[in-house]
């Protein structure tokens, strides 16, 4: 019995013994294989890729995955302005990925000089849900058509009176901040001001963020996206991952995604059905009356663009509002220039509005123009594809087909081959003095560079409303208010960015005026 129970044990071992090392043979095997591939394509990419004669930072060509890990840890976009600072205005970034920082690169890449680049991010018409960011070129342009009436100089006169409720509101509120003293972190205020006069204009209706300190559905999905951010980069570097993830968290990615939308369908649905606002000159009622025309917005495009809406005019012009006003405090002279501006141009608060802004302010806009250029709202690259079939020349380089392309806004805009002192918050290279005077040091400043909104057919159709906003709630902010940053934002700047900037709360003692 023993016997046959050894020679069988014997038996069972060698079995084991054999797949394991079967096993191991072939884990080896594709280990050796990876490897051999890697090695091979860095070859490739760095020494006969198409792209080869381009200069960029090896590492990155031969290893993609290094980038990424940069994305991830929130400093990718400073690795990126390094880089053109070491190598110029076309960098390689990638085996098929070149950035640039000169100004002919807006018009050649975005501009309407040849067929459309498509976006890198547009998978054919899979993303196109309606909404005209990721629309494919003929979609586009027919909701460009229907859209851009709601952002005509005749829609904005509508839509003034509607903003000024949010703006008076801030006011009421920073007042009540200012009588208790403490300090107070300014971008909840901005970020509740222009996310509740953006849904105003959108649904028609309240959010309550200025009367009730309440966040909603949209600032909180950007705070979330934000925290998320590290693993999303992490997983899109390998199909295992992005597999592992779906099956993790995908039903509940899926299922907050679809409350989502839900709630901003209803929104929208209400606010279509709501015969009382017609004629209200806000975004829907404009983008309504394209019904019956050849470039009618269906329901579905309603609800999409004005959920796209909410993000993308709200996000961007309340970060605009906390740069400008950190570079402000931080630059005393500037702050005492444009405040003084704005006291002596105006008697009265209510005094202020859109027209008498622009016409009264030019150094609040050179302000503004300023923190766009230092802290642009979107700082990274917007990507798109080179065409199929043959080349496509880029600020006179022959850039092969089917490579991700884009102007990098952060490098552009503080690149010194752009602009001098680059660096600093200097509003007055915005002025007559210095674009007219050849004697000025930033006579020569390449701002042609400078598309904070971006560039020909896609550039951003709120860039008119987004400056009047800005304008009227920082003069008013700065006609009512003494502002001082706080010790612990004295260095807010230093900010990573993995998509958006991840700002931190920025701090700051609003007082009342003295005079
Ligand atoms: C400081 C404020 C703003 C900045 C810096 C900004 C910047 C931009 C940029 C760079 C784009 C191009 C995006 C791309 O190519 O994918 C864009 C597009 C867009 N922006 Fe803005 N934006 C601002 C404010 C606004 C406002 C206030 C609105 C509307 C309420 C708005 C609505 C849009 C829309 C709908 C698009 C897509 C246009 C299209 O695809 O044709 N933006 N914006």
């Amino acid at each position: 019995m023993t016997g046959i129970r050894g020679f069988l044990y014997q038996k069972l071992e060698g079995v084991h013994l054999a797949s394991w090392r079967g096993a191991l043979l072939l884990v080896a095997t594709f280990i050796i294989f990876q490897i051999l591939h890697t090695a091979v394509t860095a070859i490739y990419n760095i020494y006969f890729h198409p792209l080869r004669e381009i200069p960029g930072p090896k590492l990155w060509i031969a290893f993609p995955l290094l980038k990424n890990l940069h994305m991830m840890g929130g400093d990718l976009d400073f690795k990126v302005r390094a880089a053109h600072e070491k190598y110029g205005d076309v960098v390689r970034f990638g085996p098929d990925q070149v950035g640039f920082t000169c100004p002919e690169a807006w018009r050649d890449i975005y501009g309407h000089g040849h067929a459309e680049l498509p976006k890198s991010y547009v998978k054919g018409s899979a993303m196109d849900d309606g909404s005209i960011v990721y629309s494919n070129a003929s979609n586009h342009f027919r909701l460009r058509k229907a859209m851009q009436p709601a952002f005509s100089e005749k829609a904005l006169r509508q839509q003034e009176p509607l903003i000024r409720v949010y703006v008076d509101l801030l006011m009421e509120r920073l007042r009540e901040v200012a009588d208790k003293g403490d300090s107070t972190n300014i971008i909840r205020w901005y970020n509740f001001t222009t996310f509740d006069l953006i849904a105003d204009l959108a649904y028609g209706e309240e959010l309550h963020g200025l009367a009730g300190g309440k966040s909603n559905m949209w600032i909180d999905n950007i705070e979330k996206l934000m925290k998320l951010m590290p693993i999303l980069v992490l997983v899109t570097t390998s199909p295992l991952l992005s597999k592992v993830l779906q099956f993790v968290a995908g039903p509940k990615i899926r299922k907050s995604k679809a409350k989502h939308k839900e709630a901003s369908e209803l929104m929208a649905m209400k606010r279509i059905n709501r015969k009382e606002q017609v004629d209200r000159g806000d975004f829907m009622d404009y983008m309504m009356r394209s019904r019956g025309e050849k470039h009618e917005m269906t329901d579905a495009e309603l609800v999409a663009n004005c959920d796209l809406l909410m993000i993308a005019g709200s996000e961007t012009t309340a970060s605009l509002l906390s740069g400008v006003t950190y570079w402000l405090l931080k630059t005393p002279h500037s702050l005492k220039k444009v405040t003084e501006e704005v006291r002596s141009m105006f008697e009265r608060d209510e005094d202020i509005d859109f027209i008498e802004a622009s016409a009264k302010l030019p150094y609040m806009l050179a302000c503004l123009d300023e923190a766009l250029r230092i802290f642009p709202s979107i700082p990274i690259s917007l990507t798109r594809k080179t065409l199929p079939g043959a080349p496509t020349p880029i600020a006179g380089v022959m850039i092969p087909e089917n490579t991700k392309v884009g102007v990098h806004q952060l490098s552009a805009f503080h690149s010194e081959r752009n602009f001098y002192r680059a660096k600093e918050y200097i509003p007055e290279r915005w002025l007559p003095e210095s674009t007219n005077d050849p004697s000025s040091p930033f006579y020569n400043d390449r701002r042609e560079v400078h598309k904070p909104f971006s560039f020909g057919p896609r550039d951003c159709i709120g860039r008119n409303l987004a400056y009047h906003e800005m304008r009227l709630i920082m003069a008013r902010l700065l006609w009512n208010f003494d502002l001082a940053l706080e010790e612990q934002s004295k260095n807010w700047h230093e900010q990573k960015i993995r998509g958006l900037w991840e700002k931190p709360p920025l701090m700051v003692f609003v007082k009342r005026r003295t005079e």
